[in-house]
């Protein structure tokens, strides 16, 4: 049964730069349900990893998130900001846009976590890998034994060296009992030998090793929300494949939910129970594995979907449909689909911004088609558009 932990809704991120404002992600709507891997997909520049970015709260400048809520089902918090904040309240659900600075930061660690590409810059090249999820699993414990004001204070997060830095510049102590607990957690990703490769630096890891300690150190604050960009891109294909089943097996074992962000379909296909398809900053489709990948509407999906040989083959890429990828830059996005330039389907009516239609409650898409057949008499030339 559908049980959002998660509803992300019209979030709108942009980019201030000297260049011109960037529309990075542009009215984003999807939820997370409880237990769930969901998936964003699309190609490079599509906005992916600064939709992840902004769902946890970590825009830097330039970049701001400009509108948008992000509706977390906490029961806790929504009773203690029930009387102080009614609009950051809806029943269980806080939004997290709403809450004080101090709170959101609490919320890294504990509630949401993420793991990256590169673990070799996420952890502190000083410090053992041991200590650095023993840190992390410090931060958790006072974060629980004095819920308030101690978790504002602190960056419960799974950067180790962000982590380090704040809260101990020049060596590390930690407990004996969050050391073991670290090792649990290396045990639990399937690292050999935990209490001796918890004594090494990040430096005597592989990649997998490191990616797989990287995942510990995110499990260690118990995360509701587990974000995931792009976890495998930089490994080898049997590595990737053990790290994406390690992923699916905790997972299962904690029940919590992972927000996937790949530019492979290979991996959405392997992986996640729902899909959204990013393109120029939107989501273009949004729904069940099954019925994005048998019946999509969008023509930017079925594009992806046809520059695949083989959906089972993890080390498919994404072929680029051809035309280019579109510029973000505000001034020069069209005020028509952003896809129209390289729609082979399309139409007059594209030559105006296209709202999200919902087709079965489910299944949404950003396309006129959801509304009506194709015409080729009313068909425009893309290349005309693309020279606008
Ligand atoms: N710090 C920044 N300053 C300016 N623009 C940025 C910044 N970070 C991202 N962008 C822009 O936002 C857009 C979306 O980038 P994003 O990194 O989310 O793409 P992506 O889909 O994750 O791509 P990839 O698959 O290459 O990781 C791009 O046009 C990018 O140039
Ligand atoms: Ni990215």
């Amino acid at each position: 049964m559908a049980n959002p932990i998660l509803k992300i809704r019209n979030l709108t991120t942009r980019f201030f730069t000297e260049e011109g404002q960037v529309n990075a992600v542009e009215s984003v709507s999807f939820d997370v349900e409880d237990g769930e891997i969901f998936g964003i997909v699309g190609e490079s520049g599509s906005g992916k990893s600064v939709t992840a970015l902004s769902v946890i709260d970590l825009i830097e400048s330039p970049g701001r998130v400009t509108e948008g809520e992000i509706w977390y089902r906490n029961e806790a918090l929504a009773e203690e900001f029930r009387g102080s904040r009614p609009a950051a309240v809806d029943g269980d659900f806080v939004d997290v846009r709403q809450l004080p600075e101090g709170v959101r930061r609490s919320l890294r660690g504990p509630s949401f976590s993420m793991v990256f590409q590169d673990p070799m810059s996420s952890f502190n090249p000083s410090l053992t890998v041991g200590e650095q999820i023993a840190e992390a699993v410090e931060v958790q414990r006072r974060a629980r034994s004095n819920p308030r004001s101690t978790r504002s204070r602190t960056q419960g997060y799974g950067l180790g060296s962000l982590i380090a830095d704040t809260l101990l510049p020049s060596q590390s102590y930690v407990s004996e009992e969050s050391m073991e607990r670290a090792v649990e957690l290396l045990d639990q990703v399937g690292i050999p030998d935990p209490e001796d490769r918890a004594d090494e630096y990040p430096h005597q890891f592989s990649g997998g090793m490191l990616q797989r300690a990287m995942i510990a150190q995110a499990l260690a604050g118990e995360p509701d929300i587990l974000v995931a960009d792009e976890p495998t891109t930089a490994l080898d294909v049997t590595i990737q494949a053990q790290i994406l089943n390690l992923l699916r097996d905790l997972q299962e074992r904690e029940g919590m939910s992972i927000l996937m962000i790949t530019h492979d379909l290979g991996v959405i296909a392997r992986m996640c129970d729902r899909v959204g398809v990013m393109y120029a900053g939107e989501i273009v489709e949004r729904g069940p594995l099954g019925e994005i990948f048998d019946a999509p509407v969008h023509p930017y999906t079925q594009g992806l979907l046809g520059s695949i040989p083989d959906v089972d083959d993890p080390s498919t890429r994404l072929e680029p449909i051809s035309g280019n990828v579109p510029s973000l830059i505000d001034s020069e996005m069209p005020d028509a689909c952003y896809f129209a330039d390289r729609c082979p389907k399309a139409m007059n009516d594209c030559l105006t911004r296209i709202p999200e239609y919902e087709l079965d409650g489910r299944h949404s898409v950003r396309c006129v088609l959801a509304e009506r057949e194709y015409d080729p008499t009313e068909a425009i030339d893309s290349e005309v558009l693309a020279d606008d």
